[in-house]
């Protein structure tokens, strides 16, 4: 059963997927792991009673605290009043307005929509998202870190962040607790992908998740010529005839990156001809 749908203490439904951090040291290591401090910004998603929000703002980061429920709302306005650092937003955090420059998130999200969460922040080729720090299913934290995922989806988003899981956190943690355990899931953006890189990935992984059994040398073969194809996949230790679907993404993005350095030389060499 999902973590959101029932709890060990409550047998009513927690449909708002409430689960307060009660366990300071998580915090403590979610808001160190962040890096955040001053000059910072950081959005929290589902700000519940402020347990996240606290440390945040005590680092001097500018803390934008969302949060759906009015009553929570209320709560975390009297905390923070007069707090500078602090602004507390009364929205969905589906639908709220993100920062156009660049941000941080931390926070405990609502389990249930963790997906919904993820493709807001990760999805848009020109989101301004520098990394984030999530409190998720543990099941779903390992989903997201596969380095063969499922579904494309996950696959562009693992192209452009490195998703890694820094640790796991006992129901205990939270009150309620859930029935199951959580993760704490780092999301950093690969800083040395180029845009042009990032874009030659989406279309071999575009390619390689429409037919994931057709051999590799054939998905690259598509871009370069065929010698160039093999060489270019066991120089990266892949065995050319091997199943498309069987490739991480980071060796994708290996390929994108050779991919682009060779259409910079051709371009080079264009240009130096013409001159
Ligand atoms: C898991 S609790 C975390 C609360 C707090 N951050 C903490 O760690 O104690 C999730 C919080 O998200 C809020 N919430 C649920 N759905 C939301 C939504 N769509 N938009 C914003 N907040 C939401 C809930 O009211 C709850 O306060």
């Amino acid at each position: 059963m999902p973590r959101h749908a029932r709890t060990h203490s409550h047998s009513r439904p927690n449909h708002a997927g409430i689960h307060l951090l009660r366990d300071p040291a998580v915090s403590a290591r979610m808001v160190r792991s962040s890096g955040a401090g001053p000059g910072d910004l950081v959005v929290e998603l589902g700000a519940g009673l402020g347990a996240l929000t606290v440390p945040l703002a005590a680092t001097g980061a500018r803390v934008i605290a969302v949060e759906r429920d009015p009553r929570f709302v209320a709560k975390l306005q009297r905390r923070f009043d007069g707090v500078g650092e602090v602004r507390v937003v009364e929205a969905d955090a589906r639908t709220v307005m993100l920062p156009r420059r660049p941000y941080a998130v931390v926070a405990n999200i609502p389990y249930a929509i963790s997906t919904a969460l993820l493709r807001r922040l990760l999805d848009p080729e020109t989101t301004s998202i520098s990394r984030a720090d999530l409190l998720v299913e543990w099941g779903f934290a390992k989903r997201m870190t596969d380095p063969n995922p499922r579904d494309l989806e996950v696959a562009w988003w693992q192209a452009r962040f490195e998703l890694s899981i820094a640790g796991r956190v006992r129901p205990g943690s939270f009150r309620p607790a859930p029935s199951v355990d959580s993760a704490h899931l780092v999301v950093r953006r690969r800083t040395s992908v180029t845009r042009a890189q990032t874009r030659l990935a989406r279309r071999l992984l575009q390619d390689a998740y429409r037919s994931p059994r057709r051999p590799a040398r054939e998905v690259l073969g598509a871009h370069v010529p065929k010698k160039r194809a093999h060489r270019l996949l066991t120089s990266t230790g892949i065995d050319p005839p091997a199943a498309a679907g069987t490739i991480p993404v980071t060796t994708w993005l290996t390929l994108a990156g050779e991919l682009s350095a060779d259409a910079a030389g051709a371009g080079r060499t264009a240009r130096a001809r013409g001159a």
